[in-house]
């Protein structure tokens, strides 16, 4: 019987029961990776008087500058998931190849795929950051450090998960039963479950996007966003309230907490990317967990978990959030110039009217 009492273990032994054939080993996994979360969230929370804030003078693979905390969030998830014998593989934000693991540790049939931290801008800045992963099953026989072996769809995967390390630590995870949310205690240093069944209202007024790209949108965000921002004097007929963290961790939770739509779609802004955000460590484990919760997932024109990847640091457009609202950026979608057969006639980016940010 789960109480707001009941340890992230606990929840895990409960949710075991549903298989009972099962080795435990999902849920040893999903509890190493809640041990990095724990480690980080210490890390983060001493800041500037432990030195960690500030830039660690490389690059990664994405050719981003790399905080100090994306390096030592990075090798915390490394040194906590390879020894316990549940994974054949990791591929990280921050690592250009994947991690073997070790010869001197058992492999499992697991893949962990991670970014470290994420909002990474914000540390510096004492605003919200999170860590998100996503475990899929590896190949018979427990290999699994080759690139290919990490090019599953989204549907392939077994739990996904984040941390946010915001004024409290919250551990939001799904093992495809739903979402959970468990608070770090941090004097006991425990995950409480604290936000059982987390779902997702099927509407909203409120938006997040960077709206310093709208010049690279394409149209049916534009008019999407734009018919937002016209309010009740546009064809929504209702105002709509905006947020922009600059966090995706930050910004899914608050979704998930009190409904939204969250946009960081393909643009044109480097027309050597389909997008901004990872497929694999960042738009496949929250699109898992919006659509447990109720919600939807898009690119705009495919369901984000029915993207077949091409690269394991492959970027996508990346559309999450209450259904009605992300169905209709869908809508907008299906006609290349934004438009729809549902819009007005009078307010589309061919009518009349055109509203501009
Ligand atoms: O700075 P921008 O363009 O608004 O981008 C913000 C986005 O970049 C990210 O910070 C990317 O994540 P990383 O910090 O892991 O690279 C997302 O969390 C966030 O949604
Ligand atoms: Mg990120
Ligand atoms: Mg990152």
């Amino acid at each position: 019987m789960l109480t707001e009492r009941s340890t992230l273990a606990q929840f895990l032994i409960e949710e075991r029961r549903r298989h009972p054939g099962s080795s435990g080993d999902l849920n040893s996994l999903i509890l190493d990776v809640a041990l990095a979360c724990k480690a980080i969230s210490r890390r983060i929370a001493s800041g500037a008087l432990t030195g960690v804030l500030g830039s660690a003078g490389a690059t990664n693979v994405q050719g981003e500058r790399q905080q100090k905390l994306d390096v030592l969030a990075n090798d915390i998830f490394l040194r906590a998931n390879e020894w316990g014998g549940q994974l054949a593989g990791m591929a990280s934000e921050e690592l250009e190849a994947p991690y073997a693991i070790p010869v001197e540790y058992p492999r499992g049939k697991y893949l962990l795929v991670f970014d470290p931290l994420d909002g990474s801008s914000n540390i510096d800045v004492n605003v919200s950051v999170g860590s998100i992963f996503s475990i899929l099953r590896a190949a018979a026989g427990g290999v699994g450090a080759e690139p290919q072996d990490f090019l599953q769809p989204g549907t392939a995967q077994v739990a996904s998960g984040y941390a946010v390390y915001g004024p409290s630590t919250i551990l939001v995870i799904t093992v495809g039963t739903g979402v959970h949310g468990f608070t770090l205690d941090p004097n006991l240093g425990e995950f409480f479950l604290t936000h059982h069944n987390i779902t997702l209202p099927a509407s909203t007024a409120e938006f997040a996007v960077n709206s310093s790209n709208h010049r690279f949108w394409e149209p049916a965000v534009q008019r999407y966003i734009d018919e937002c921002l016209a309010g009740t004097s546009g064809p929504r007929e209702k105002d709509f309230n905006m947020r922009w963290v600059a966090s995706l961790v930050a910004e899914a939770h608050r979704i998930l907490i009190r409904g939204g739509v969250f946009l960081y779609p393909r643009d044109s802004k480097d027309p050597a990317r389909e997008g901004r955000l990872r497929l694999l460590y960042e738009a496949n484990p929250i699109a898992f967990l919006i659509e447990q919760a109720g919600g939807r997932a898009t690119t705009g024109r495919q369901r984000v978990l029915e993207v077949q990847p091409t690269d394991v640091h492959q970027r996508i457009g990346l559309i999450f959030g209450c259904r009605d609202e992300v169905e209709r950026i869908e809508r907008y979608h299906e006609r290349a110039d934004g438009s729809d057969d549902q819009g007005s006639p009078l307010y589309g980016f061919r009518g009349l009217y055109r509203v501009t940010a």
